[in-house]
């Protein structure tokens, strides 16, 4: 009997019944399973926008590409409501991840015109 069964009010993180401390434990495993995939998904993405930004930096191309996002965001919300995820988080978390390569893609581009600019030959 544990210590809410006997109405004792809430447990201690010592106290907790064996059965909720396992399974406990065991989705603890699977979300650190889960975030560990998440980093090494998010790792890939960066690798592919980098030579994304290493082109645009190349050819002059603009850091953002506002159509684009807007057709990602499109995507992304339908995805996640088919996968019952709060679309707007999805939304939040795509536009998180994209600034971020946008600022990336910024300074390549600012690397770019420092190392080609005028009077930098070497
Ligand atoms: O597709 C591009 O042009 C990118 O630079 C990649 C990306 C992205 O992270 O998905 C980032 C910035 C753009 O505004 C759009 C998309």
């Amino acid at each position: 009997m544990n210590s809410s069964s006997t109405g004792q009010g809430r447990q201690g993180p010592g106290d907790l019944d064996e059965d909720v401390r396992a399974e406990l434990d065991t989705l603890r495993d699977s979300i650190d399973n889960i975030d560990a995939a998440i980093i090494h998904i998010l790792a890939e993405r960066f690798k592919c926008t980098q030579r994304v930004g290493q082109l645009k930096a190349e050819h002059s191309l603009p850091a953002a590409d506002p159509a684009r996002e807007a057709r990602q965001i499109t995507r992304l919300r339908q995805l996640a409501e088919n996968a019952k995820l709060d679309p707007a988080f999805a939304e939040k978390l795509l536009n998180f991840i994209i600034a971020e390569v946008i600022r990336h893609h910024e300074t390549l581009a600012s690397e770019a015109t420092t190392a080609g600019g005028p009077g930098n030959a070497d």
